[in-house]
């Protein structure tokens, strides 16, 4: 990442919104918010492949469900906040990978600037395309700030989205039961 293009857009932001950059308050901000970035945006150069590739081999094709994983990501029409929990079902088809593995995918995914339903999405198709799976299911719950401190303010409305491939695409029957292990 550009640190210094970082800290310059800060700067002038703030200079924008009538603010002294050279008050004792805000000297340091431009370089926090450059090293928050690395964090919080931390998903735009690392690629969930790195995580998916380690499978391990797996007799019992069952579902297999991980669900609650907290993220947090940026909204990318606001750059504001917007977080909640993600379920993950797969059923395997010989192979499964490691259980922090989804979660690691999750923030991939979580730390870019995003919007809820593609990060749905990106979490979905790329277990499909590394693990092969019969069919996978991913659920996102979550809450926008640019909903709640601002434009609409309607706090604690949640936004939930669904996205499924393969086996889990026609049958309801398997979504209840995904559904069911969420509850
Ligand atoms: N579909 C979708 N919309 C989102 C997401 N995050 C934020 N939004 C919405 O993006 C929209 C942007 O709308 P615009 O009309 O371009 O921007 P705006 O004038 O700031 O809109 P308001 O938020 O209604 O004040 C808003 O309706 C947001 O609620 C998301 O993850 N998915
Ligand atoms: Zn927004």
């Amino acid at each position: 990442m550009d640190q210094k293009k970082i800290e310059e857009g800060v700067k002038l932001l703030l200079e924008g919104i009538g603010e002294d950059v050279k008050r004792e308050g805000l000297l340091e901000t431009p370089r926090r918010v450059a090293k928050m970035c690395e964090e919080i945006f931390g998903g735009l150069k690392t690629d969930a492949e790195e995580y998916l590739v380690k499978t391990f081999t797996a007799t019992n094709n069952e579902i297999i469900v991980e669900k609650e994983i907290p993220f947090y990501s940026m909204c990318e029409h606001h750059l504001l906040p917007f977080y909640g929990k993600a379920h993950i079902g797969y059923i395997p088809d010989g192979k499964v990978v490691g259980l922090s593995k989804l979660a690691r995918t999750v923030e991939v995914y979580g730390k870019r600037p995003q919007i809820q339903e593609q990060m749905t999405a990106q979490i979905a198709d790329d277990i499909m395309k590394y693990l092969n799976p019969k069919g996978v299911i991913v659920v996102l719950e979550a809450e926008h700030m640019c909903m709640t401190m601002r434009g609409v303010r309607k706090p604690g409305t949640l936004t939930t989205t669904l996205v499924t491939r393969g086996a889990f695409e026609q049958n309801q029957e398997l979504k209840n039961t995904f559904f069911q292990l969420i509850k």
